[in-house]
């Protein structure tokens, strides 16, 4: 298979999906089977919100997001990890670690708010605000947009499915109450002689995560599997992807839209028909890039086990009839699973690895 088979990954509009109206049917229809395909092919695609949101939002948010990255570090050390849960709030430039290796940005995450917040139990304190005027209320409109988005979409994915009204409720009564996570990122310019990767091959382990990035080209990079693929990467970086076979694509921003993937629980929900794909970035640019993930994830009791519908569908798919009804992924509860992801980082020092395995 060439490396040129896919030059840029699937955009699928989220319009149709914004409404019930019977003549947008047909659309819907298409909207999930393309959101189905783009699972089982990419496990990443863009998604265009123009009738969504306005790009003057994000744009802003990134703005933002600027400014307080411009502070003097003792001002942005205000919100720093340590005076919470360590899971909330800022963390400086090469704090974060993956793969062993410390990742050039610095950010800020913020957590779905908890009852009874408690700093001293882990991802159970409270969020940190910059002091920036308006970052909190226009961030929070983002956040309410985006919990709103997740559920669109997770019901596109069902219809995509063809699991039945039952088994789509008792998929969306697991992600009701989305443990969601937000980060906002800052990617500085590089001393030369760096390497250039910003933050390592990774998997997300959620559900779904749409990514707003500013329009810095060449940063993101999405590692496709294509078996005989031997050029792994043009830029003379590590194998940072194992054994597998495949190549290194830009998934460069395309305005209007949010790249959008699926994490590990889509892995467990669909037993491995869809997978959730290594990305990492690479900048080299000389500007001072800025990214807002959001990850749409499972309620922290969620209990996240292959879907039966989504074991038809791959019995379906892949022809192995005489395997249906035998999940092979293991069910996890999110909470258990996240926490033994991040619970390591639970620390006054030491490496910060949000997604080393568990
Ligand atoms: O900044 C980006 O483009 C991607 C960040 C990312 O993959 C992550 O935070 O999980
Ligand atoms: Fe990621």
């Amino acid at each position: 298979m060439s490396a040129s088979k896919i030059a840029q990954l699937p955009i699928i509009d989220v319009a149709p999906f914004l409404n019930d109206n019977p003549e947008d049917a047909e659309k819907r229809v298409a909207a999930s089977a393309a959101l189905h395909r783009a699972c089982v092919e990419y496990g990443f695609f863009y998604l265009n919100l123009d009738a969504y949101v306005e790009r003057s939002e994000p744009e802003e948010l990134a703005r933002l997001a600027k400014e307080f990255f411009g502070l003097p570090q003792e001002e942005k050390d205000k919100i720093a990890l340590k005076n919470q849960d360590h899971a909330r709030g800022y963390a400086r430039l090469n704090e974060n670690v993956t793969n062993g290796k410390a990742d050039a940005h610095e950010g800020i995450d913020f957590y779905r708010p908890v009852e009874n917040p408690d700093k001293s139990k882990p991802l159970w304190g409270e969020n940190q605000w910059p002091a920036v005027p308006g970052f909190k209320e226009k961030y929070e409109v983002w956040v309410k947009k985006m919990k709103v988005l997740g559920t669109i979409i997770m019901r596109g994915m069902a219809a995509g499915l063809g699991l039945t009204e039952s088994e789509t409720q008792d998929l969306l009564n697991q992600v009701d109450e989305s443990f969601w996570v937000m980060r906002v990122i800052g990617y500085p310019p590089l001393p030369s002689g760096h390497d250039g990767i910003s933050c390592g091959a990774h998997k997300d382990y959620g559900c779904l995560t749409f990514l707003w990035a500013d329009p810095t080209k060449s940063a993101l990079q999405v590692f496709l599997r294509q078996p005989g693929a031997q050029e792994t990467d043009s830029l003379g970086l590590p194998r940072e992807q194992g054994e597998e076979e495949g190549i290194w694509i830009n998934a460069d921003p395309i305005p209007g839209c949010v790249v959008c993937n699926i994490g590990e629980m889509w892995e467990i929900w669909t037993d491995g028909l869809y997978k959730s794909t290594l990305h990492r970035v690479v900048h080299r640019g000389s500007n001072y890039r800025v990214s807002i993930p959001f990850f749409f994830e499972p309620n922290f009791d969620a209990f996240v086990r292959p879907l039966p519908g989504a074991l038809r569908k791959k019995a379906l798919d892949t022809a192995e009839k005489s395997k249906e009804g035998e999940p092979e992924r293991k069910s996890v509860v999110y909470g258990e699973f996240l926490l033994a992801k991040v619970g390591n980082n639970f620390a006054e020092d030491g490496p910060r690895d949000r997604y080393s395995e568990s």
